[in-house]
Formats: structure tokens, C-alpha cells, sequence
């Protein structure tokens, strides 16, 4: 049985004093969820305090991006060590925007993957296809080409813990979400790739999310498919009220 997992992407968003504000009514709000994963990803500015805060409850903090290096002369970027230290659980790694206008590539995306695991921080690796990919038949090609370079070379008990978040880069931020029926055949096309590369019982148990869109009023229906185990949300994550519908399915 896999735990779902519902983890809000803030990006470049909230200050340090918006995110405690936020967190401290996350928390006065924040019941009857054992039975899923809720994850809260602020900018790195604000993980310290976010970390102060979430203490001793059971949401989990995650950064959005980590340099694969332990440490060195790479200014400006931050290491899996730093991150591990504030307290964050989870790394989200690979994200569209980061392969789009940063230069991630599957090559940086498996070191950082490689990087977070060797302190105990578990990835969430974004994969996904364009909306010109789809329109060319490409969206499994894609799709099974960053599965299976981003987790290259990782055991299959390492390759259990990382959770994938399927995000068509076409839906995100732009209202116009997956089908769910599409959502879940892809996902199951990326367990079944899972399968491949490090068995069936690492299939059963690795947990992908569905991104792009995802809002109080769709998060039900994605949540019914049987190969989708949570979400990687972005804008309905800035608000503690759609968050927690979310989180709340
Ligand atoms: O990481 C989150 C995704 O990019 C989805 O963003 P969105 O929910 O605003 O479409």
C-alpha cells in the first residue's frame, strides 16, 4: 500500500515572515491527515524558519533544487548537507522550470538525485513532456528517457525511496490539467519502466504524483486512478484553504 503524498511546490514565492505566517495556520488547521504525506517546498530563504516551525508535526519540509556537489566554489548554489541540516525531508529535483531556464539536464538531474539520497533526503524527480512532445507522439519516449537517466546507476532500494512527480509541462500553471485517465496511463507507463529497470516489487511500492493544475476541484478525481499516489501542486499551494482541500481529498 502506498502513502500518498501531496507536496506544494511554492516556487519563487513568500517571503520568510509570509511563509511563518502561513506555516503557523497550516499547523492551527492541520487535522485528520495521518493517512497521507503533506509536504510544504518554500524558497530556500525561508526553509529555516519554515523548519522552526514544523517541529515535531507531521508535515515534512522540502526544498525545490540542491547542487550535487558536497561543498566548493560554486557561489550562490546550496548543498544536500546545508538542506539536511535545516531539517528538509524532501528535494524536488528536475522541475520543467529548472530544465527549461536553468540547464537542468537528465545528467545533473541523476547527480542530484544521487546527492540528496547519500544525506537521507528523498527526491522528488519531476519528469514530463512539452506540449509540442505530446503533439508528436513523443510523451512515453520522454518521459521513459528522464525515468530512466535520472534514476541510472542508483540500487533498486534507492530507487524505492525517490518519489516522481509526472508533470506535462503544458499543464502547468496554465489551468488546463491532464485528463485523469491520461495522468494514470502515463504514470502506469512510468511504473511499468520502474519495472524494467528495477523490478516489479520496486514498481509496487515507488510513489508518482500527478502535476499541472491541480486545484480542490480536480484533486478527487485524480486520486481515484489506481496509478496516481498524490500531487505536485504549485499555485493552489500558496493558500493554506486549497491546500489543505488538497491535502484533504
Ligand atoms: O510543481 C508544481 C507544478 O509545476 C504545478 O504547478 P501548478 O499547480 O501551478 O500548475
Amino acid at each position: 500500500m502506498r502513502k500518498p503524498i501531496i507536496a506544494g511546490n511554492w516556487k519563487m514565492h513568500k517571503t520568510s515572515s509570509e511563509t511563518r505566517e502561513f506555516i503557523q495556520e497550516l499547523l492551527n488547521n492541520f487535522t485528520g491527515l495521518d493517512d497521507v504525506e503533506v509536504v510544504v517546498c518554500p524558497p530556500f530563504t525561508s526553509l529555516e524558519g519554515a523548519s522552526t516551525l514544523l517541529k515535531g508535526s507531521n508535515i515534512k519540509l522540502g526544498a525545490q533544487n540542491v547542487h550535487y556537489e558536497k561543498s566548493g566554489a560554486f557561489t550562490g548554489e546550496i548543498a544536500p548537507d546545508m538542506l539536511k541540516d535545516l531539517g528538509v525531508d524532501y528535494c524536488i529535483i528536475g522541475h520543467s522550470e529548472r530544465r527549461q531556464y536553468f540547464g537542468e539536464t537528465d545528467e545533473t538531474v541523476n547527480k542530484k538525485v544521487k546527492a540528496v539520497l547519500e544525506v537521507g533526503i528523498i527526491p522528488i524527480m519531476c519528469v514530463g513532456e512539452t506540449l509540442s512532445e505530446r503533439e508528436n507522439g513523443e510523451t512515453e519516449s520522454v518521459c521513459k528517457r528522464q525515468v530512466v537517466e535520472g534514476l541510472k546507476g542508483l540500487t533498486a532500494e534507492e530507487i524505492k525511496k525517490v518519489v516522481i512527480a509526472y508533470e506535462p509541462v503544458w499543464a502547468i500553471g496554465t489551468g488546463k490539467s491532464a485528463t485523469k485517465e491520461d495522468a494514470d496511463e502515463t504514470i502506469g507507463f512510468i511504473r511499468k519502466v520502474i519495472e524494467e529497470i528495477a523490478g516489479k516489487e520496486v514498481a509496487d511500492a515507488i510513489r508518482i504524483q500527478y502535476g499541472g493544475s491541480v486545484k480542490p476541484e480536480n484533486i478527487t478525481s485524480y486520486m481515484e486512478m489506481p496509478q496516481i499516489d498524490g500531487a505536485l501542486v504549485g499555485g493552489a499551494s500558496l493558500q493554506v484553504k486549497s491546500f489543505l482541500e488538497i491535502a484533504k481529498f
